[in-house]
């Protein structure tokens, strides 16, 4: 089974938590687009689901295929997102962000009821962190907001480059108007505390940490699909 049978594979299992009538969010990357393109089949065959995407690419992508979409505000509870991961830890603690979606992807996440994360067996991790984290930020004051973020780390005992994320010849800018650092720690061995840190710096917009948000993942390898819940 290649890398794109084993999205399609989480995808599929996925797609068995659906049901008619739900509100959902949808996530980003190529993993979720793959289940975008499962679900406008079922939609295509009678049904009901209204979505709210993660992003303008999600957006088109399930305007493209006939998933009918709502915005967030006009959907503010949802029953279940359905979304890839950069990395899944054994505690459903994620990071996300490899395709510069992760704010727009943890609001509607938080807005949701359950969050299933799809990937394949390549994204679960011992220990999260090999991964660059990427850590969205206003672009003012982008240099004070990256010191404070090196302090941060030097506190905790993390180390790594802190690049800004680069798009052609300029500067990636999230769908939000932001920038993203991509740190590279290497290993994380607090992530709670690390993300709880990040949030207090005041440039800090959002981060990748995802930590108590996911309830499911379901994960595909050569063998077949398997689910992961949280182990405390
Ligand atoms: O910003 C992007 C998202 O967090 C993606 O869900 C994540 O990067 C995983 O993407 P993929 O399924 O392409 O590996």
């Amino acid at each position: 089974m290649d890398a794109r049978e084993m999205k399609i594979k989480a995808a599929e299992a996925a797609l068995a938590h659906v049901e008619d009538g739900m509100r959902l969010g949808i996530g980003t990357g190529s993993t979720a687009e793959e289940f975008v393109r499962l679900l406008a089949e079922k939609v295509a065959g009678g049904l009901r689901v209204e979505g709210v995407p993660t992003s303008e690419r999600t957006a088109r992508l399930c305007l493209e295929l006939g998933v009918p979409l709502k915005s967030l505000d006009e959907l503010p509870e949802l029953d279940l997102t359905i979304d890839g991961a950069d990395e899944v830890d054994g505690r459903l603690r994620l990071i996300k962000g490899g395709g510069g979606a992760l704010l727009r992807e943890k609001i509607v996440a938080c807005a949701s009821r359950r969050m299933i994360v799809i990937a394949d067996e390549s994204k679960v991790v011992e220990t999260l962190g090999a991964f660059k984290l990427p850590i969205e930020v206003n672009p003012f004051g982008l240099v004070a907001t990256r010191i404070a973020i090196e302090k941060l780390a030097t506190r905790m005992g993390l180390s790594g480059a802190i690049d800004l994320r680069a798009s052609g010849d300029g500067t990636f800018t999230t769908d939000g108007g932001h920038y993203i650092l991509d740190a590279s720690f290497g290993r994380i061995p607090d992530a709670d505390a690390l993300a709880r840190n990040l949030n207090d710096i005041p440039g800090v917009v959002e981060h990748g940490l995802f930590i108590n948000i996911a309830s499911l993942a379901v994960i595909a390898g050569p063998a077949g699909a398997r689910t992961l819940t949280a182990k405390e």
